[in-house]
């Protein structure tokens, strides 16, 4: 079984972690590594995956390394990862980071992939969209599978592509709790004791995403099949479209996308 090594311990790793596990990874083939432990201690207390004290330590004998602190970390990482790093795959989840930064950090890795994962992948719903810098080898390509598919659907992309993704299902997910929480702001201010609105939006939400899912319909079908002639969803709906509700998503993503373009320059 191969030995898989996770540089970060945050949200994204524990997400992975919990994956691989769940899919039967052993633990002893997982390890984790964060400059001040903190972190790390914390999964691997939670999973029972190795901590390991040092960056040899975590790449003795590792097969993948998964790069999954922030794109930030990578300019002041431990040079002792250049060597280390000789002859593992690299996957990356770092928003921005490219795949010509990935081969200049990891110089004498054997394959690099760049990968935009995201929070749903926790429980197993969520979507990832990554990119090689060539074709991987089969075994490489397996490897790279049993690590994404246990998030969701992965989807292999151009690199190009990967900021876009970044921009629309990376950050997606914050765009969609964002949204139920001011649903569930305004079920409050009319009344509704908090627990009560959380219920209310939680389940809202949640069926209309599995009724999208299911029905296949356009998302406007079925915006059109809630909304009668002169009812209440026309009142509602007419003053998101005063407040042009669709230019404001659209400005969200195209400053998503920006930022990670942003992100790739900076050192
Ligand atoms: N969160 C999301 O929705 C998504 C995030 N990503 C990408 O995933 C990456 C991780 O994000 P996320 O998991 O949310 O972040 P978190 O803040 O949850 O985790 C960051 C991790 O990096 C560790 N760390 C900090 N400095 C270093 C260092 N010098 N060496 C080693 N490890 C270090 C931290 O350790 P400690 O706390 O112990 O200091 C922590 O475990 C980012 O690059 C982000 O762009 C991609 C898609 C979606
Ligand atoms: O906010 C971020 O930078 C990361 C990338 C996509 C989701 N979270």
């Amino acid at each position: 079984m191969s030995v898989i090594a996770f540089l970060g311990a945050g949200n994204m790793a524990a997400a992975m972690v919990g994956g691989l596990l769940k899919n039967g990874h052993a633990h002893a083939a997982l390890r984790c590594y964060t400059e001040s432990g903190q972190s790390a201690r914390a999964l691997s207390a939670l999973t029972g995956i190795t901590r390991a004290e040092s960056i040899p330590a975590l790449l003795a004998g590792a097969d993948l390394l998964v790069v999954a602190f922030k794109p930030q970390h990578l300019a002041t990482r431990d040079a002792a990862l250049v060597e280390a790093s000789s002859g593992k795959l690299i996957v990356s989840v770092m928003v921005g980071k490219t795949l010509a930064q990935l081969q200049s950090a990891f110089p004498h890795a054997r394959a690099w992939v760049r990968a935009m994962p995201n929070t749903p992948g926790k429980i197993g719903a969520g979507v990832t969209g990554w990119c090689a810098h060539t074709t991987l080898a089969d075994a490489d390509r397996a490897l790279v599978d049993s690590l994404l598919s246990p998030l969701g659907l992965a989807l292999e992309v151009t690199e190009a592509q990967i900021n876009d993704i970044a921009a629309i299902s990376g950050s997606g997910p914050a765009y969609f709790f964002e949204f139920a929480a001011a649903l569930s702001a305004a079920a409050q201010q009319i009344g509704f004791e908090p627990e009560v609105a959380k219920r209310l939006v939680t389940q809202t939400l949640l069926g209309s995403a599995q009724l999208l899912a299911q029905s296949g319909a356009a998302p406007e079908t079925l915006r059109n099949q809630v909304t009668s002639p002169n009812g209440t969803t026309l009142a509602g709906l007419r003053k998101m479209e005063e407040a042009r509700l669709r230019e404001t998503v659209l400005a969200t993503v195209r400053a998503a996308q920006a930022r990670g373009l942003e992100i790739a320059r900076e050192s």
